[in-house]
């Protein structure tokens, strides 16, 4: 496998088990990558989570946030948000008159509204529709995303590598949720970790074995034969 010029990659479900700890076994092969390529967190989470990842990686600290929602390109570069955040913020000030929602990470979100999962993602899609057919669901395995349909994960990833003069062919991406199938979509080599969902090993171009950062060590490996 030929080795890619950057890698897009996952937090929660990918690098993090579904509770958010992290799973050490990734550790030290990622921070051996960060030598070689340009590594970006991409995750629905909030910019600081992600900007915390990031340091403690030792990446340049380029993210994708919020799916998409929140983009910050190195450590002095520029930080893109785009203006979707009070839609989404109507949508729940209704829905919530409505249904049992339970926000998480209210007053760090700006581009998105994350619930728990403790609702219906088909009741609260179709509700949400009927609101403002410019929103939608997203279930990333920790939380639920009311989002704008035009930013994800890909088209934030699509950004960056036009600031970063990488093709997007020439990107791996690893994920596990269907907060990643655009951005699997987009790369040359769409990794699916082994407890990813079933929508998401549908796109992926491979399929690993192996679960969380025990899946990111075989995708590593496949092209950096001596990852540890
Ligand atoms: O839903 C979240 O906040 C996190 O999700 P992700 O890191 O798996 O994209
Ligand atoms: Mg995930």
């Amino acid at each position: 496998m030929t080795y890619p010029r950057a890698l897009a990659i996952d937090l929660d479900g990918t690098i993090a088990f579904k509770d958010s700890r992290i799973d050490p076994v990734c550790i030290d092969p990622l921070r051996s990558l960060v030598k070689d390529i340009p590594v970006i967190i991409a995750t629905g989470n909030t910019v600081c989570y992600a900007m915390s990842a990031a340091v403690l990686l030792g990446t340049d600290r380029t993210v994708i946030a919020e799916n998409g929602g929140v983009i910050k390109v190195g450590r002095d570069g520029v930080e893109i948000t785009n203006g979707y955040g009070e839609g989404c913020r109507r949508a729940y000030n209704i829905l919530k008159e409505e249904m049992e929602l339970e926000p998480l990470d209210w007053d760090q979100r700006r581009s998105d509204v994350a619930l728990r999962r403790n609702v219906s993602v088909d009741e609260l899609s179709k509700r949400l529709r009927q609101i403002d057919p410019f929103l939608e669901v997203v279930d990333s395995g920790l939380a639920l995303h009311i989002k704008d349909k035009r930013i994800n994960k890909g088209e934030g990833l699509k950004i960056i590598s036009e600031i970063i003069e990488v093709d997007l062919a020439d990107f791996a991406a690893i994920g596990d949720s269907n907060n990643d199938i655009e951005m699997l979509k987009m790369v040359g080599m769409g990794f699916a970790v082994g407890n990813a969902s079933d929508a998401l090993k549908e796109v992926a171009d491979v399929v690993l074995e192996n679960e969380y950062g025990r899946g990111v060590l075989e995708a590593i490996r496949m092209f950096k034969t001596d990852a540890v």
